[in-house]
């Protein structure tokens, strides 16, 4: 079972935003959405994440539509937002908790969920932290222990790394691959580096239109360039006298 989206668009006041994408994603894939700064990558994922519905087009998401059955979908994934969920008066333990229960926990499988992820997240020393009281990393690793409370097969992941030090995104990066392969993850990013340590296949997007997919060694072959950072400046160029 995977994702395959076809045709998905989205206008917003006549003005597109994704425009006819088509593309497969494999289950337990690590996917990489590159583009420049109104590209589409937001509207993709809140499209394939039913918070958003499409003009046209479709998706099929481990079986399920997001037009026919969005709340079927929706039990199958769940997000990391740019803006984090993070409960700033909460402990960490508490935040997870809190999205426990919504999810149907009782009091002792919540707090067993939450002792799981804070462990698995490298979070159990700051359990009884306020939100507010977190770093940028901690709160994002937060975030996104958050969203696998649920057990999700798919977890979208949108610019998670913004704003985070070195050392906070290295940190995060680990926590990414340990993930990966358990999960399909997609991940939205500008950072290419990011792409290049954890990706297994590269979508780029330019003006709502796919330009150029592929791994990052078949990306290398496609445009003759060795490194990520000219792939993809080549690539959004050509996109845009095209
Ligand atoms: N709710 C909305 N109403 C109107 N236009 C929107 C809305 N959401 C997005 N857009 C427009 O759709 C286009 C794609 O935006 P989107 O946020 O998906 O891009 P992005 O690739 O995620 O950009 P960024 O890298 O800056 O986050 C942009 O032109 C944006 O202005």
């Amino acid at each position: 079972m995977e994702i395959a989206i076809k045709e998905l668009t989205k206008t917003f006041k006549g003005r597109i935003a994704v425009d006819h994408l088509s593309l497969t994603i494999g289950q337990g894939e690590f996917f990489a959405l590159l583009g420049e700064n109104g590209a589409g990558k937001t509207t993709t994922i809140k499209l394939l994440s039913c918070l958003m519905k499409p003009t046209s087009g479709d998706a099929i998401m481990l079986g399920d539509s997001i037009v026919e059955n969005p709340q079927a979908v929706k039990k199958k994934l769940n997000i990391s937002p740019q803006e984090t969920a993070v409960a700033r008066n909460l402990t960490v333990k508490e935040n997870l908790e809190f999205i426990a229960k919504i999810y149907g926990s009782d009091k002792r499988e919540a707090e067993q969920k939450a002792m799981g992820l804070m462990d698995k997240f490298g979070l159990m020393d700051r359990a009884k932290s306020k939100g507010r009281t977190l770093s940028g990393g901690l709160e994002r690793r937060l975030s996104i222990a958050m969203a696998m409370i649920s057990e999700p097969e798919i977890i979208f992941l949108d610019e998670p790394t913004v704003g985070l030090d070195v050392r906070a995104r290295l940190d995060l990066w680990q926590i990414l691959l340990d993930l990966k392969g358990q999960i399909t993850i997609i991940l939205t990013t500008h950072y290419l580096e990011e792409v290049e340590a954890l990706a297994d296949r590269i979508g780029i997007m330019h003006k709502g239109r796919l330009h150029a997919l592929g791994t990052l060694e078949e990306l290398k072959e496609q445009t003759g360039q060795a490194k990520l950072q000219d792939i993809f400046l080549q690539l959004t160029a050509e996109a845009e006298i095209q």
